[in-house]
This record gives C-alpha cells, sequence and structure tokens, in this order.
C-alpha cells in the first residue's frame, strides 16, 4: 500500500470532497491522507488512529473510490463487523472509536483493481 499525507491548505474548504466531509460530518479536519490499494494484496492490517498529534478522541471521515473492499472494525478483544466500503462511500469514525475499536482492510483472493482512501483527520501534529 501506498499512503500520502497532505497538509490541507487554507481556501481548499471549497473543493468538493472537503466541503462534503466537513459538512456532513460537522466536524473540522486539517489533514487529509491518501491509500491507494493496487490490488487485493495490499491492505492495512489492524490498528487504531490514536496518534497524540490528532488530539483527544479525533473524528476520521474516511471516502472511498475505486474498488470495492471490506473494511472490518471491533471493539478491542471483541468480534469483528464488516462494512463494503463501494465507490463514493462516506464512513465516519466518530470521536471515541479509535480508543476502544480497531479497524482493517483485510487482503483479498477476488480480483479487484485500484483502490483510493481518503482519511480527513483534525490535526497535523505540533501539538494543537
Ligand atoms: O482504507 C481504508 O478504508 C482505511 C484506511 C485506514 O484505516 C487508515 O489509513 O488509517
Ligand atoms: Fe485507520
Amino acid at each position: 500500500m501506498r499512503r500520502l499525507t497532505y497538509s490541507i491548505p487554507k481556501g481548499y474548504v471549497n473543493a468538493t470532497q472537503m466541503c462534503h466531509a466537513n459538512n456532513i460530518t460537522g466536524h473540522k479536519f486539517r489533514i487529509v491522507i491518501g491509500n491507494q490499494y493496487r490490488s487485493g494484496i495490499d491492505s492495512i492490517g489492524w490498528h487504531s488512529d490514536n496518534e497524540p498529534s490528532m488530539g483527544f478522541n479525533p473524528a476520521i471521515a474516511s471516502i472511498s473510490l475505486g474498488s470495492c473492499r471490506k473494511f472490518q472494525i471491533k471493539p478491542i478483544g471483541g468480534r469483528p463487523t464488516d462494512f463494503w466500503l463501494e465507490h463514493g462511500s462516506l464512513l465516519v469514525m466518530h470521536p471515541g472509536c479509535q480508543s476502544t475499536h480497531l479497524h482493517q482492510v483485510p487482503k483479498t483472493n477476488k480480483v479487484v483493481s485500484t483502490r483510493i482512501n481518503l482519511t480527513f483527520r483534525p490535526h497535523t501534529g505540533g501539538g494543537k
């Protein structure tokens, strides 16, 4: 999987995806991370996104483009729930989710082509 991180420049709020992410969720985001899954071999394992640079209990909004992939989320120590993230879908992980749950996009044997995932997150780092 390839991962690119960008700061969201001032004024970018006019861009469609950012408007949608902010308006629909009601949360303010400062960075966007792009993940490229080139095929079913590309994946991201169980984790939570709770780096201190994102502040306490971040909300994270996730937009999926391209191939549909399975997204799993589970309470820590619990059983996973599966979601299918289709092209154009918006998934929101609300504040608190990163403290109580883990999520992943597992590998798949199915033939799938490229998927791009954009996650909008609140802070760039620097402790604010
Ligand atoms: O690709 C996805 O849907 C999830 C990506 C993710 O969990 C992450 O970048 O932290
Ligand atoms: Fe994540």
